[in-house]
């Protein structure tokens, strides 16, 4: 089969190598708004060929979308005269938005799926090998799809070696923001905290592991985090709420010195490795 790719960043850059890679596709096309990025996706190999959209839409039996959320509703208008046996893939964080605002004409054609991996670089020079292999892709409100449009999904996920779990969108939303889109807030809320800070040289200067690892994440796109924060507004409120109270419990353990207690908080936190 044509594969062809819109957005060749991180996710479809690195899905361009794996499917390449495992012999899935005959020839991968790419389509990108950025003449900045075709120079890096033509150097670094990544396509056979760079089309136009008409082109790309026209050659590919499957389309995957791997562009930020907003941009993939944007896109939606674009695809309402493809083929009815074009199977389109989209690969963004968020899944509820994007599938109530699927047109009618192509919800058949239209697999809603999410990568439950990647990094916080981003850009064609950020795609990498072995992004999917062993991690998980979520493709929810599959009764929606035709058979053989969920058959291309599941062959192109399985042969590139990922785990395929299927969910509704609204609880991938839920779930989605407590193991990613809260995360993400709070290291940029964490970085922000430290650049805040009189001298935020001094500070990092010291910076070990522990910092290392909590703000790694801060470094993401702030075009793709906006986009996802704002698809998942409800969610994000209601775990940001969440997420006051165990501060504010914290900070009130420490101003009230009930360190035992507090101990006993940590043990509570700790007990999430047993079953991560
Ligand atoms: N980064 C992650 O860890 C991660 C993980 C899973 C899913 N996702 C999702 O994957 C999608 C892509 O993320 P990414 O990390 O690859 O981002 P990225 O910024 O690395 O790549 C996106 C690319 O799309 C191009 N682009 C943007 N709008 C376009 C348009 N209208 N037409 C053609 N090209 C366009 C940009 O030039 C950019 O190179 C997003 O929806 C994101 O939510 C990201
Ligand atoms: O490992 C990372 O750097 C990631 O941010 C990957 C990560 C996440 O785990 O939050 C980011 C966004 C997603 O949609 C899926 C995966």
């Amino acid at each position: 089969m044509n594969i062809g790719i819109i957005g060749l960043g991180l996710m479809g850059g690195s899905l361009a190598k794996a499917v390449k890679r495992y012999g899935i596709a005959e020839k991968v096309y790419g389509f990108t708004n950025s003449e900045k990025n075709k120079k890096d996706i033509l150097e670094l190999n990544l396509v056979d060929e760079i089309v136009d959209l008409e082109t790309l839409k026209k050659v590919s039996d499957v389309i995957i979308l791997s562009i930020p959320v907003d941009a993939i509703i944007a896109m939606f208008p674009s695809f309402l005269d493809i083929d009815e046996k074009t199977t389109i893939i989209d690969m963004g964080s968020t899944k509820e938005y994007i599938v109530k605002n699927i047109p009618s004409k192509i919800r058949k054609n239209f697999i809603a799926a999410h990568p439950m991996t990647g990094t916080e670089k981003n850009g064609p020079k950020a795609a990498i090998d072995n992004l999917y292999e062993g991690k998980t892709v979520v493709l929810c409100d599959l009764e929606a799809n035709d058979n053989i449009h969920v058959n291309k999904a599941f062959r192109i996920f399985q042969e590139i070696g990922m785990r395929i779990v299927v969910m509704d969108s609204k609880e991938h939303d839920v779930n989605a923001c407590y193991i990613s889109h809260l995360p993400h807030l709070i290291s940029f809320s964490l970085a922000n905290t430290v650049m805040s800070h009189q001298n935020p040289k001094e500070i990092i200067a010291l910076a070990a592991g522990g910092f290392k690892d909590m703000s790694r994440i801060a470094k993401s796109s702030p075009r793709m985090w906006g986009d996802i924060f704002k698809q998942n507004r409800e969610n994000m409120l209601e775990s940001i709420k969440y997420f006051e109270e165990q501060l504010n419990l914290a900070k009130n353990m420490i101003k009230e010195e009930k360190y035992e207690e507090l101990e006993e908080w940590m043990k509570k936190a700790n007990s999430l490795h047993e079953i991560l």
